[in-house]
């Protein structure tokens, strides 16, 4: 048995509550031939069935680039980074069409957002991108996401949506990541090449052993090919998500896999989802400031999981924007936690000790109640 086999009958979306989806290109335009009106209605009926069942959907959505060329009237996808851009540009706009239209049909809103690698590596990009979609899903909108090629160039050559939909599904701390493809999931060698590749059902995301089977794309219209999958998967699985991929394709694969039929290659997540994000919060960046708070704030966050509110804010130390990371210090001194900070330290100052409520009055605005909500508060 290798090290990435997994106990069988492992269903990562039965009980996953919020989930990201991501089709590729190929799917999306029926191999180059342009948007596929039936495919794309398809996982709309089954997106609205899920949102039905109380669960929480994101689309991450490829084809813009294939679409404009079909649309352009382009043979060939063109070396230029400013034409694929144009492509970018036009084909979206059939994507964004031909979703709004479907999920209208079955009753439900959609919201286009176009993200880049960028938005989500910039701290305050990152929070308020991750607030609007939170907004979105609980005002049960269905948002279907794209990188925003136009302003980006290398992304566009090395780009996938593949890393995308991970980013996503840990900005939106999604308990599950399904990539839909032209194949019916991870084989041991790209099927294209190989007659004799062995499907893998199961495995822990991130075991190495998956690097090595996986290829690049095995047509002219996908990019990143399964390797990129693989590397999502990894990634989704750092803040706690697992992924299925499956033949986009296969009957009901949505309401099947929410089912909890084992369909396409499941790669799961061995940490648990708060201790990822734990580590993802205490690892990775760099503390700019710090609060102290008093007695009163210092119990509500120990003792109760409650998150910071200004009122228990006495003093603000360092220079700090919204989205950077900052230390919350007891009344001796000691850090207690970490988290985002929802303020600059210049608002913190003006707005420290004062209720919430008066935060609109003092900034002339209101982000959040909340100096640093407890999603975003690491514990010491
Ligand atoms: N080990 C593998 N198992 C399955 N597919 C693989 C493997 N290695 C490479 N591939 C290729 O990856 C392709 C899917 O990636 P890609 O073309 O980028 O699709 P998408 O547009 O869905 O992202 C498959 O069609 C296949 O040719
Ligand atoms: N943003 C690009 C996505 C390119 C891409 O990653 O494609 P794929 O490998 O098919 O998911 C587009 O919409 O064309």
């Amino acid at each position: 048995m290798s090290a990435a086999t997994v106990n069988a009958g492992v269903a990562p979306l039965k009980d996953a509550r919020r989930i990201v989806v991501k089709v590729g290109s190929s799917l999306v335009t029926n191999e180059g031939r342009g948007v596929d009106a039936e495919a794309i209605a398809n996982w709309c009926r089954q997106l609205a069935a899920l949102m039905g069942e109380g669960r929480e959907l994101v689309m991450v959505s490829s084809g813009a680039i294939a679409e404009g060329m079909k649309r352009l009237g382009w043979a060939t996808r063109p070396k230029e980074v400013h034409e694929l851009q144009a492509a970018a540009a036009v084909g979206q706009m059939g994507l964004a069409q031909m979703y709004e239209s479907k999920l209208r049909e079955q009753g439900m809103g959609s919201a286009q957002v176009l993200l880049t690698h960028a938005d989500l590596a910039d701290r305050e990009r990152y929070l308020n991108a991750r607030s609007t979609l939170l907004t979105l899903l609980q005002h049960r909108v269905l948002p279907v996401i794209n990188e925003n090629d136009t302003v980006v160039n290398d992304e566009i050559k090395f780009g996938d949506n593949d890393t995308l939909g991970a980013l996503v599904a840990n900005l939106v701390e999604a308990d599950a990541l399904v990539i839909l493809t032209d194949q019916k999931g991870l084989y041991s060698a790209d099927p294209r090449k190989d007659p004799n590749a062995r499907f893998i059902d199961q495995a822990v995301a991130g075991t190495p052993e998956l690097e090595q089977m996986a290829g690049g794309a095995g047509s002219s219209i996908g990019r990143g090919g399964m390797i990129t999958k693989i590397l999502a998967a990894k990634r989704a699985a750092g803040s706690g998500a697992s992924t299925v991929i499956a033949w986009g394709r296969e009957p009901d694969v949505l309401l099947r896999l929410g089912a909890g039929e084992a369909i396409g290659t499941a790669l799961l997540a061995s940490t648990p989802k708060l201790a990822a994000r734990k580590l993802w919060m205490v690892d990775h960046l760099q503390l700019r400031g710090a609060v102290g708070v008093d007695a009163g704030a210092a119990a509500k966050l120990q003792g109760e999981g409650k998150s910071l509110l200004p009122i228990g804010v006495v003093e603000v130390q360092g220079d700090f924007q919204r989205g950077d990371v900052i230390a919350v210090r007891d009344p001796q001194g000691r850090e207690l936690a970490r988290g985002l900070s929802n303020y600059s330290s210049a608002e913190a100052r003006l707005i420290a000790r004062k209720p919430s409520h008066q935060i609109e009055r003092m900034l002339g605005y209101a982000a959040e109640p909340e100096l640093i909500h407890r999603d975003n508060l690491v514990l010491a």
